[in-house]
């Protein structure tokens, strides 16, 4: 922790105490688009020259907001909760549509950029999808920020992409600092595609 986000944050175990942030106008359309290129980087053959242009527009956006860099919890992106994946690109671009005690829920897809092989998602990114969901979990049931001391999936059907899937979670039982956390993700028809059970562990004073 620099002596910056000491001046900035009141904190809880090791994590800062974030706020949320106000959706402006042009945040989550810049989000969605910035989305948009990642899903194309991975999916576009074009000849060499015009991966030429591109660098050249991508390396004027980088000029552009390259001065504007804050220190964690200042940035809108991951504070905004009605943009989905609360405005992070590292999160999943799902809604949460429930956010209180009794749990969180969450419906998306999966994107061409989330492609594993064959059309499927990659595994890897079902534990983010989790995991998230988890962290969500904790903060809706008013438990202190905890961080994740294991997670187990059990993958029960292929993952589909652009597939509305929701992804449901909620506090089980707490003992002590310990809070297990179990979910289930699935499509329209309930057909489970995965389940997971984790372990949240809140953070003790100056914690990481
Ligand atoms: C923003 C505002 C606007 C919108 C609002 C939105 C709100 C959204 C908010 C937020 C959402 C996003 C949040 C995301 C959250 C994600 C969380 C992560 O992914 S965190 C990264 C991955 N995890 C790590 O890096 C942990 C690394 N490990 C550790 O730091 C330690 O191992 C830790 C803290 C987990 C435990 O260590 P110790 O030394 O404090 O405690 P010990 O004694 O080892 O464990 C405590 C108890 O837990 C059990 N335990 C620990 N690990 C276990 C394990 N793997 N399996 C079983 N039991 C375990 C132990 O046996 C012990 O149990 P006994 O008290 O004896 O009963």
């Amino acid at each position: 922790m620099t002596e910056q986000h000491d001046d900035v944050f009141e904190h809880h175990g090791g994590f800062p105490k974030f706020t949320a942030a106000e959706e402006t106008e042009n945040f989550g359309p810049f989000v969605e688009q910035m989305r948009q290129l990642q899903d194309l980087a991975v999916s576009v053959a074009p000849p060499d020259d015009v991966f030429g242009e591109a660098r050249a527009l991508a390396q004027k956006l980088i000029d552009l907001l390259e001065p504007y860099q804050v220190p964690e919890g200042q940035q809108p992106a991951g504070r905004i909760i009605s943009l989905p994946g609360r405005g992070s690109l590292l999160m999943l671009p799902w809604q949460v549509e429930r956010f209180d005690e009794g749990g969180v829920r969450a419906t998306g897809v999966f994107r061409r950029f989330h492609l594993g092989g064959n059309g499927a998602a990659h595994g890897g990114v079902l534990p983010l999808a989790f995991d998230d969901v988890f962290g969500m979990v904790v903060h809706a049931s008013g438990r202190p920020i905890s961080r994740t001391a294991f997670l187990h999936i059990n993958y029960r059907a292929v993952t589909p992409l652009n597939t509305k899937l929701t992804v449901e979670g909620r506090l089980d039982r707490i003992e002590g600092r310990k809070s297990f956390v179990s979910a289930r993700m699935t499509d329209e028809s309930g057909k489970l595609i995965a389940d997971c059970e984790a372990l949240m562990v809140q953070l003790l004073p100056g914690q990481p």
